[in-house]
Order: structure tokens, then sequence, then C-alpha cells
């Protein structure tokens, strides 16, 4: 018998990472989220973008199951997500950020990367005390994931600081870095550029490029249309809660229907 190819299946490849379609949410009698979907591809940076009150954060909070849809449906990795609780949609690799970065003041920077952990052994009492060994060993690994994190950021030498002592873009950042201590897929991110100075956002564009290229997905909200520029293979656009367009950085500049809604606002 002749040999046999093995079957590539690039439909499965071709599943986007993350995808969401007839999203609907109000609030009361608005309608935040009207019959909205998004795509985000594996190993992509993706861009969410629109005037205020778009509906960006609000679908944001949809993707990572913070609200419930109305209607509509997400799937993550090709499985529906809906009925899973945040913290078992980021133990399958979705992590999201918050506009406002949301650190622990009164804890340290290496402390609030810790709290980050996922599958600790040392969270169950029994193992606690029959697996001392591992738990130490863990703890030492996770601390090291920690410092190579915190270098990466620029931020290890504040490592032992308490987190209220960073700057609005350092906690940004911390956040960023507490997201990578899970090893995720994807990351959104909301708005990683607001309110950072602009040193500051080049160094947080620089290492959102290189986790891209080893291999990490994002979605990000962003205001900032040179950050959008800078990172991103694919743009939504999304205005009144309804999709506007969709296409790549430089189509989406040029987009007249995009225009009139910033320049409407
Ligand atoms: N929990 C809520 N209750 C009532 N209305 C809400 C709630 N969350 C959002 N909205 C409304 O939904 C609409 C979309 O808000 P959302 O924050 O998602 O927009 P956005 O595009 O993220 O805006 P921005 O760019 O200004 O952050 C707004 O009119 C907002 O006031």
């Amino acid at each position: 018998m002749a040999d046999v190819e093995p079957i590539e299946r690039p439909a499965k490849l071709q599943l986007p990472l993350l995808a969401a379609s007839g999203l609907i949410k109000s609030f009361g009698g608005l309608v935040a989220i009207d019959h909205a979907s998004i795509e985000v591809a594996k190993g992509s940076i993706t861009g969410l973008i629109g005037p205020n009150g778009a509906g960006k954060t609000t679908l944001f909070n949809l993707l990572s199951n913070f609200i419930h849809p109305d209607k509509g449906r997400v799937l993550f990795d090709g499985e529906p997500i809906h009925q899973l609780q945040s913290y078992q949609i980021a133990q399958r690799g979705m992590i999201r950020t918050f506009q406002v970065a949301r650190v622990l003041s009164r804890l340290s920077v290496l402390e609030n990367m810790l709290l980050a952990t996922q599958h600790q052994t040392g969270e169950n009492f029994w193992l606690t005390w029959f697996k001392q060994k591992q738990i130490t060993a863990e703890e030492r690994q996770q601390r090291e994931q920690a410092m190579t994190i915190l270098e990466s950021i620029g931020l290890a030498h504040m490592a032992h600081e308490y987190a209220g002592a960073l700057s609005g873009g350092q906690r940004k950042l911390l956040e960023i870095g507490r997201a990578l201590m899970s090893q995720p897929k994807l990351i959104l991110l909301d708005e990683p550029a607001a309110g950072v100075n602009p040193t500051l956002i080049k160094q947080i564009c620089d290492r959102i490029l290189t986790w891209n290229r080893e291999g990490l997905t994002f979605l990000i909200i962003e205001h900032n249309m040179d950050v959008i520029m800078s990172l991103c293979d694919r743009v939504w656009v999304l205005a009144e809660g309804r999709n506007l367009a969709v296409g790549t950085p430089t189509e989406i500049q040029t987009n007249a229907q995009v225009l009139e809604a910033y320049l409407g606002q």
C-alpha cells in the first residue's frame, strides 16, 4: 500500500481564536451593543476602535463574560464560553485588563504578580501538609517567572515597592505583566496607552510586539491611532454599538464612514 500523507486540518488552524457573533446587550432602554460581531485571528494583534460611547468596553465585558449578552454567542478557541465564570475563562487562556489598571496598592509589585498564578498546590490544605517540598519549588519558580516578567517590563527595580507607588503607566505595565503570569493565549487590553507618557507608550508597544512574536494574541481597545497603526494587523470599528467597518489599519484610516463617525462626534 502506498504511503498515505498525513491529512492537514487547515479548517481548524484557520479558526479564529476568539469569535463573537450576533451580540446584543441593552441597559434599560439603551441598546449598547446591537448585533455586533468580532473575530480575533490566532497570532494577531487586533484593534477595536470607535468614538466615545460606541460600546467597546461593553463588548470586552461580553467577550470575557464579565456581563452576559441578551443574545449572541462567543467562542474562544472553538468552544462556547457563555456558561463559564470569568476565572474559568482566564484558566482557558483569555485574560483581560481594564481601562483603569486594577492593582492592589497595599501589596508590593511582586505580590501583585504572584496573586495571578493559577493552579497553586499551596491553595489545597492537605497538599500543603504532604507536599511541602513541591510547594516551595513551585513558589520559587513562580517568583522567578514574576521577576523575569518584571525585568521585561522595566519594573524589576520596583518589585518590593508598594504597587500604590507606581505611576499610571507603570500600573498598566504591571497589569499586563500580571496577565502574563498565567501564560495566556489571548490578552484583551483596554486602552493600554491612555494616560501614559509617550516614552512609556513606546515601551508598552515594543513589549506587545515582542510578546506577539513569541505567540501571544492581542485584542486592543485604543483611542491613540498611532498605537493602533503601529501594532494592529486588523482593526474592527464600532459605532453606536454596531459594526461599522473592519480592515487593515490603512483601510480603516481612509474609510469615509469611519471618518464621518469620528468627525460627527
Ligand atoms: N452598566 C451600564 N449601565 C448603563 N449603561 C451603560 C453601562 N455600561 C455602559 N453603558 C452605556 O453603554 C454605552 C457604551 O458604553 P461603553 O463604555 O461600552 O463605550 P466605549 O466605546 O467603551 O466608550 P469610551 O471610549 O468612552 O470608553 C454608553 O452609552 C454607556 O453609557
